[in-house]
């Protein structure tokens, strides 16, 4: 337990003797108490909903974000997060070595004597991940929020699965032969792609509180 703090002016509840009174020993308050309670989750018996929230596109992209902090690849880590026409979540994926062929064996490099010692011939993209990652039973009229622009390889993946949108943050590779073949191929099979506002700055904010 650490040293009681002084009590945070945003501390609602304390305000309220009714709330008060059901708060003051439940550990969501003694958190708060001690000062370790981000302030975005502070109590409050306003009953006024809050109206600056995280926009629906960021969250998404924010989940995909996420995600990609969990990738084992040192130059390039790729989020995916598949939401559907009901606005949920059925799959998230990131780039990384396929299950059971060990992160500590399989090389991470990017170039190397052979093709067969780079990291290329060996990592599941994010795509492809968040696909088997699913949890519905397909993935018909779903959009993609991906960190990196789709390659040829997981457009093809996306196209052949229903995705019907495709947002983006990265498009680093956007003159690379793969990117221009995959945009080809949303293009005649009329997969929108759209850039998605820079997300980090406000997501972090928010989320730190
Ligand atoms: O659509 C894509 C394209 C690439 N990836 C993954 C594959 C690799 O792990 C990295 C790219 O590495 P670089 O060092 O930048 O070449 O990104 C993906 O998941 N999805």
């Amino acid at each position: 337990r650490g040293p009681l703090q002084t009590v945070p002016t945003r501390l609602g509840a304390w305000n309220c003797p009714k709330c008060f009174g059901i708060l003051k020993h439940s550990k969501f308050l003694s958190l708060e108490l001690r000062g370790q309670l981000p302030s975005s989750l502070s109590l409050s018996c306003s009953n006024r909903k809050r109206e600056d929230i995280l926009e629906s596109a960021q969250y998404f992209m924010g989940v995909a974000l996420l995600a990609a902090q969990r990738s084992r690849d040192p130059s390039t880590q790729v989020g995916a997060c598949i939401v559907n026409e009901e606005k949920k979540i059925v799959g998230v994926g990131y780039n990384g070595m396929p299950n059971g062929c060990g992160d500590d064996t399989l090389p991470w490099r990017r170039s190397g004597d052979s093709p067969v010692e780079t990291k290329y011939f060996y990592v599941c993209h994010a795509e492809l991940n968040a696909i088997m990652n699913k949890n519905s039973a397909d993935l018909k009229g779903c959009t993609i929020y991906v960190t990196l622009f789709p390659c040829n390889k997981c457009s093809k993946l996306l196209i052949q699965a229903g995705i019907k949108k495709v947002i983006y943050l990265s498009d680093k590779y956007h003159n690379g032969e793969e990117t221009v073949a995959s945009r080809r191929m949303l293009d005649l099979a009329g997969i929108p792609y759209d850039p998605t506002e820079p997300v980090e700055k406000n997501v972090v904010r928010r989320a730190s509180g």
